[in-house]
């Protein structure tokens, strides 16, 4: 099949799967093109297609040549007049021949098309199409804005308006920004340095993209980080589950945002990628982003195997974990830009191999019931790796969260175990609530969150953009909890807030409460513990309350305590969790109905209850690293 049938199918098949028109393209296995030539041409041709739509129904192609369809005629004239080396076909193939032998025509109705404009040059047709003007004919609301996250690293907010978005009309609301063809700006009012722009508007070629200086992200993509709020005082930072690296990076961002000094901010963030292939794109965007002097990256590394008592992480006091999802709050076909088909003329009969091509608003209509039918039952889920796997009864899908939400629960209790760890985030771009609520719920349960003193993030400590933000978690799925499920954090996809589908719950503790042994015990160089005579781990401070065969007297005997000592002979084999990853559910709803909208509390002058410590790491080392 060639391109143009290739790219045709997807531009036309309906909707029904989960994941971004990127990964549905990547992913798809029996593709004959190269994915990058189908995105390319799809995105590029939906671009193009107002003045294509002219050029096809005035050069009456549709009409002379019967075999070709309307989707078919746009992107292959695309190619034809647009692509360096025109169509992609051989000279003979009957697509090509039947387009190339009105080139002439096509050539002189693109001339006008670009006169109709009053634009002086291809070129400047090119900027128009470009800057995203071209999108006149509809006006109506897009479903989503385009979101821009000002990289702090390299710019500020206040250049950007200055510079990049300067010609941008500000927008109140972010209502305003969706407007199809308008060119605004919305300046975000929950998290800083986040911006909305119209959704036509491809920023992608722009120079400030291209070095850095802002970042195309989500505004729910970016709670996570905002939530997790690393300070000075918290130490190092773990990103667990990193690729491709915008949370890490808007980690780094508010970690100098703290820290204004960058030689002076002793913080690392550890950035766990267990794919090989996708720790290179983190690298790159780690790199672009100007983070890499704050960033240690563990490409291939498996957070689930790392040992949470190991020096290195010693001094780890926050941790940010965003695991692999189903994928189903992501946004989907709408970000295909609008797609605008030439028709007949009036009177013409219609050619064999063409279906009666749709008006405008025909089409408006059946790109409407395709988003409507996104909550229909699956028959394909691309989660967020871009993992494709057919789900074609309630059993395999129930199967599949059951798979995804244990891996999860797994990895949310490791975080629990590092012992100077007092702030973590669990995220997802997941709907369901097997993945969020009831993982949350699970955790908070489990025996580890009770013995270190892990307890949820109240809304009210909540740094204040999350504590005002109104979609909150579903009290169904948090068996009737209502504490647990306003301190849960949602975002619905396709509702007026203009953000993709997300969860996001925090968890603290505080560490003089639940005294962590562990950190009173003394280790040796290579972090193993310190034993006396009997074989008991000795006390950094004996003097002050004895080995801990006192301190066990003194403190009741947990689990956690016995896990210690089996660690240590084991080399970090962990029983506990699979025992943790059994706990009951708490609440049996299957799917997440509406999301709760909650009032917002009154702003509570109270510091987040996690209890700060000051960081003990060796900064000047550090430094020199970060001159190299
Ligand atoms: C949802 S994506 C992370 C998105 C990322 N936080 C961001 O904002 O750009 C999940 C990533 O976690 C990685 N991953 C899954 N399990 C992991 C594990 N056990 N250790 C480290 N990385 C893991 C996947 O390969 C995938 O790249």
């Amino acid at each position: 099949m060639s391109l143009y049938h290739e790219t045709a199918d997807f531009l036309t098949a309906p909707s029904n799967a989960g994941g971004s028109l990127k990964s549905r393209i990547f992913s798809k296995k029996d593709l004959k093109s190269q994915p990058a030539q189908v995105y390319a041409l799809t995105i590029e041709s939906c671009k193009w297609s107002a003045v294509l739509k002219e050029v096809v129904e005035n050069a009456d192609l549709l009409r002379l040549e019967r075999k070709i369809t309307p989707v078919l005629s746009v992107l292959l004239v695309h190619d034809l007049l647009l692509a360096k080396r025109g169509i992609a076909l051989p000279a003979t193939h009957g697509l090509r021949t039947s387009i190339e032998r009105h080139k002439a025509r096509l050539g002189a109705e693109f001339t006008k098309a670009r006169i109709r404009r009053k634009l002086s040059s291809v070129e400047s047709l090119k900027a128009h199409i470009e800057a995203g003007f071209e999108i006149g004919t509809d006006n109506s609301e897009a479903p989503y804005p385009r979101w821009i996250r000002i990289n702090t690293l390299k710019t500020s907010i206040e250049d950007q308006l200055g510079t990049t978005f300067a010609d941008y009309e500000r927008a109140a609301t972010v209502e305003a920004v969706r407007q199809r063809g308008s060119k605004r700006i919305f300046i975000d009012v929950n998290i800083p340095n986040l911006v909305a722009i119209s959704p036509n508007i491809d920023i992608s070629k722009n120079e400030a993209y291209k070095t850095g200086a802002i970042i195309l992200q989500d505004k729910a993509s970016c709670f996570p980080a905002y939530l997790l709020d690393p300070l000075p005082e918290d130490g190092d930072i773990i990103d667990t589950c990193s690729a491709p690296g915008n949370k890490t990076t808007h980690l780094a961002a508010i970690l100098i945002s703290h820290n204004p000094e960058v030689d002076e901010c002793s913080q690392t963030i550890h950035a766990f990628e267990k794919n090989k292939g996708r720790a290179e794109t983190l690298e790159k965007m780690v790199n672009v982003a100007g983070s890499q002097t704050l960033t240690k990256l563990h490409a291939g590394q498996d957070f689930l195997k790392i040992d949470p008592t190991a020096a290195t992480f010693k001094n780890v006091g926050a941790l940010l974990l965003d695991p692999s999802c189903s994928g189903s709050g992501i946004i989907g076909r709408e970000e295909i830009p609008e797609l605008h088909l030439p028709v007949l003329k009036q009177g013409a009969a219609p050619s064999k191999n063409t279906k009666r091509p749709k008006t405008l608003d025909e089409n408006k209509e059946s790109r409407k019931r395709k988003r409507d039918q996104s909550d229909a039952p699956l028959d394909v889920m691309v989660d967020d790796d871009g993992m494709v796997t057919a789900v074609d009864t309630e059993d395999e899908l129930k199967a599949r969260l059951t798979a995804l939400s244990k891996f999860q629960l797994e990895l949310l209790l490791h975080a629990f175990k590092f012992p100077s760890a007092q702030k973590i985030t669990y995220s997802t771009c997941s709907l369901y609530a097997e993945e969020n609520e009831e993982v949350v719920s699970k955790a908070l349960n489990s025996a580890i969150a009770k013995e270190r003193g892990w307890r949820i993030q109240s809304r009210e400590d909540q740094i204040k953009g999350m504590k005002e933000w109104p979609v909150r978690g579903s009290l169904d799925a948090c068996g009737g909890d209502a504490t647990i499920a306003e301190s849960c954090i949602r975002a619905n996809k396709g509702d007026e807030h203009g953000t993709m589908g997300f969860f996001l719950a925090g968890f603290v503790r505080d560490q003089q409460v639940h005294g962590d042994i562990e950190s009173q015990l003394l280790r040796d160089e290579r972090g193993h513990l310190v034993r006396d005579l009997l074989g008991f781990p000795v006390r950094t401070h004996p003097e002050e309350s004895g080995n801990v065969s006192n301190g066990v007297a003194a403190e009741p005997e947990t689990e956690e305590n016995n896990h210690l000592e089996y660690e240590e002979e084991w080399g970090g084999f962990d029983d506990a969790t699979e025992e943790e990853v059994a706990q009951p559910v708490a609440g049996d709803d299957k799917l997440l109905g509406k999301s709760q909208q909650s009032q917002v509390h009154p702003v509570s002058k109270h510091l987040p209850s996690a209890v700060k410590r000051r960081p003990e790491l060796g900064s000047q080392k550090k430094k020199k690293k970060r001159k190299q």
